[in-house]
């Protein structure tokens, strides 16, 4: 709703709809209201409009898309200000976002507060601005400046806002004050000087048949596959070369055909997504309502090698001090000179001031003594992948540290349990695991242990997002989330290699399906003997040799022909060959190399697999529902209280195409039903592949006919 007062002849509408006052029906027939009755009170000189609650508005409330939705349209709303003689301010403090920026644009006048910050951000959810944003902000801000702002959704603070021309005024102290002020002191002006319909579009020099091929060609590149950058651009372009009332009848046309567009429904999804992820519960009992944090105020990291010194970087540069500790000077000094590398990195790129990375270096203490850790309030540990040492750490890390520190292990697949028992603070042991490269992804996967407590969970949750990462919280399994559901999508692609695909096929396969990049090139950019290891240590402790001579490991498929790569020395990128060929010293073009496809081909005679001719839509659908089908035992095992848990981990650890949602949203929009029966068709033709065995979740979800969202009712369980 909006709420309509009076105070010294200044009509104020004040939009109230908590957490961000956004346009509803509610808000948008107030706010509509609200200005007839001002225009219509002879006693009001001007209105200011502004929002309650520290935020003036953050658009369309994205929940009524889906809905459809009666009330006002904003440029109703806008063309009624056009007409009003009485100057109508915006008076805008947080954020003015969206609709809430377009409100602000049909206004007379905008003044702001220092901590204001202004955007057209419905680009991230797949829309185009559609309440004139794309019409009245090339008039205020100029073709060149409005165009950026619309087509990459990044927000401008206030000061910038000025002097772009979409504020008149940044204003400090009490911001209602400033606004009537503000409103009197035009009230004898003529409104229609300062209508934005009034004004061209300002071109400063820009030609516009030249700007448009431009603009378009560089966002194509850009946000390739992405769909609604094309469309701001051909708004804001239209919006320079036609009239205003044909320019916003057409940015209409985009905005309805995008609102229902599959891109836009899944950024949507992916939007609440994220801010699902925050509602975690444990099995146990204890959620986000009721668990408290512990302060962090410094921190531990264990172990300085490829994923610890990008972890503490992590650190230091969030603003926390942080402990670096390595078994000796030796290794210390190398983690502390990859730490300085990936620093300076950075400083290069232009993200930081040089003086800004020594601030951040003289907040790290590299050490060789564990003593040092004495007083952190968490440990992060990082060292080899091996459970015995892993729990001599932990053992010494529990004598060590304070009662209250939490320690956290960054382990990739042991249980968390068996780290925690090493300790007699098993309530304050949690698994961080973040992603390679640790500085750069975005991925935290927290994972509680049996006894983990609510509070420490809560602990890492706000942690996680203290060192601007994503956090998500699972429980405990082999691969945890990510890793497990990765397994099957890898095993399937070289299964299709075996069966006659070439690694650069599959890998163009997935990479037009959006995907960053290839499973291959993946694999020889992280090192092909990296998953070597992995599994022969996972056969060691099974007591058995993997050989290479047979298409069956225990019963089950088995592909070794990572074992035939590291055999001839392909360990990947690093020695200038592995699933492709490199040239050069440090080469990073993949090239496919007959050696490889000579290495498949041998391989498969060797044991007796026929080849032929696999299409690229099965190996699409194989590796997606290997891993699809894994994402549904995982619910149902109870190990993801959401599906949007899921999603956000493939998001942010392996760059799912957003515009796709994520695994589970894209199963539930191929339709649960024949998602079911095709993993049934799969497991039928390969049934000693136990990724094909269906999920029982899914298999009721198809019967019963029930949405992705109420899973819960079919497995019969909720947590929250
Ligand atoms: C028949 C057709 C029907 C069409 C519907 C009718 C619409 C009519 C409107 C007229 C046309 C408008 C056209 C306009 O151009 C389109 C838009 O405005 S689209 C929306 C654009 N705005 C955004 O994308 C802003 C998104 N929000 C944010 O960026 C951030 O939330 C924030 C505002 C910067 C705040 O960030 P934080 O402080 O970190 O807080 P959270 O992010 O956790 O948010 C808190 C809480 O608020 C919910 N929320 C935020 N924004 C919106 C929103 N626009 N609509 C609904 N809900 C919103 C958010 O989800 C959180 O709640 P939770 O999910 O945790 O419950
Ligand atoms: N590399 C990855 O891609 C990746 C991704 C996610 C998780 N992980 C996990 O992170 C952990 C570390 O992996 P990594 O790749 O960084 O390994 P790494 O071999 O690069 O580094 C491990 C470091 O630990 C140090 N170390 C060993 N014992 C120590 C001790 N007692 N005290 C202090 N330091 C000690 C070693 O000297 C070495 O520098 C492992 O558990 C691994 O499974 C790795």
């Amino acid at each position: 709703m909006a709420e309509y007062s009076i105070r010294d002849s200044v009509a104020i509408i004040q939009l109230d709809n908590a957490p961000v006052n956004a346009l509803s029906v509610a808000v948008r027939t107030g706010l509509y209201d609200g200005i007839e009755r001002a225009a219509g009170d002879g006693s009001v000189k001007a209105v200011v409009v502004c929002g309650k609650g520290g935020n003036f508005c953050a658009g369309a409330d994205i929940k009524e898309f889906d809905e459809g939705s009666k009330g006002p349209w904003i440029t109703e709303i806008g063309d009624f200000m056009d007409r009003m003689r009485k100057p109508v301010v915006a008076a805008i403090e947080g954020v003015a976002l969206g609709g809430g920026l377009e409100v602000a644009l049909f206004c007379h006048y905008r003044i702001a507060a220092k901590n204001a910050r202004v955007g057209q951000p419905e680009v991230n959810i797949g829309l185009i601005p559609g309440g004139g944003g794309t019409v009245r902000l090339p008039r205020a801000a100029g073709f060149k400046q409005a165009l950026e702002m619309i087509v990459t959704g990044n927000p401008v603070r206030a000061e910038r806002a000025l002097k772009m021309g979409v504020l008149d005024e940044v204003v400090s102290g009490n911001i209602l004050e400033a606004g009537i002020k503000f409103a009197l002191s035009k009230a004898h002006i003529d409104t229609s000087l300062a209508c934005l319909r009034n004004r061209p579009v300002r071109m400063d020099g820009l030609n516009i048949d030249t700007k448009a091929d431009a603009a378009l060609a560089h966002v194509k590149s850009k946000y390739k596959g992405f769909e609604a950058p094309m469309f701001c651009v051909k708004a804001v372009v239209n919006a320079a070369r036609v009239p205003y009332d044909d320019a916003i009848q057409k940015e209409r046309e985009y905005f309805f055909e995008l609102r229902t567009s599959g891109q836009s429904q899944a950024l949507r999804y992916a939007f609440f997504a994220e801010r699902q992820i925050a509602r975690w519960g444990l099995p146990g009992g204890g959620d986000y309502r009721t668990a408290r944090a512990i302060p962090v105020r410094s921190v531990g990291v264990v172990g300085a090698g490829t994923m610890g010194a990008g972890i503490a970087l992590c650190i230091i540069t969030s603003g926390l001090p942080c402990v670096l500790l390595e078994q000796n000077q030796e290794f210390l000094e190398k983690g502390v000179t990859s730490l300085r590398g990936q620093l300076m990195g950075t400083v290069r790129l232009g993200k930081m001031t040089a003086g800004e990375a020594e601030v951040c270096l003289s907040r790290l203490k590299p050490s060789t003594s564990m003593e040092d850790l004495k007083h952190v309030d968490m440990v992060i540990e990082a060292v080899f992948e091996d459970l015995k040492l892993k729990r001599e750490v932990f053992e010494r890390l529990d004598k060590t540290c304070k009662p209250e520190t939490i320690l956290c292990t960054n382990t990739s697949t042991l249980d968390i349990d068996s780290v925690a028992t090493a300790t007699g603070r098993p309530d304050k042991v949690v698994g961080t695991h973040f992603f390679a490269p640790s500085y750069l992804m975005k991925l935290l996967e927290n994972i509680y242990g049996s006894r983990t407590s609510p509070e420490t969970v809560a602990t890492v949750m706000r942690f996680g997002k203290t060192i601007r990462k994503v956090p998500v919280l699972v429980g405990s399994c082999t691969g945890f989330v990510a890793n497990r559901m990765l397994a099957p999508y890898t095993a399937e692609a070289q299964f299709c290699v075996e069966e006659g695909a070439s690694p650069a096929q599959v890998d163009s396969v997935l990479m037009d399906f959006g995907m960053p990049m290839g499973t291959f090139r993946v694999s020889d950019l992280s090192g092909i003997d990296v998953s070597f290891s992995i599994r022969r240590e996972a056969a060691r402790k099974l007591g058995v040799t993997l050989t290479v001579d047979s298409r069956y490991f225990r019963g089950q498929r088995h592909c070794s022909l990572i074992e035939r790569l590291v055999e001839k020395g392909r360990l990947g990128r690093k020695t200038g060959k592995g699933w492709y060929k490199y040239e050069g010293p440090g080469g990073t073009v993949p090239l496919e190399d007959p050696d490889v496809l000579e290495i498949i081909e041998t391989h498969c005679r060797a044991l007796g697999i026929e080849r032929r001719n696999v299409g690229s839509h099965e190996i699409q659908e194989r590796m997606q529902l290997a891993m699809i089908n894994e994402g549904f035992k995982i619910l149902e095992e109870g190990i993801c209280t959401r599906a949007e848990e899921i999603d956000v981990i493939w998001l942010y650890g392996f760059g799912w195409p957003r515009y796709l949602g994520g695994p589970m949203f894209y199963a539930s929009k191929l339709g649960l039903k024949r998602v079911f029966e095709k993993i049934c068709t799969f497991h039928k033709r390969f049934p000693h592949s136990q990724h094909w065995v269906p999920s029982v979740l899914l298999g009721k979800l198809s019967e019963s006919g029930l949405p992705l969202s109420k899973w819960g009712e079919a497995a019969g369980t909720s947590r929250l």
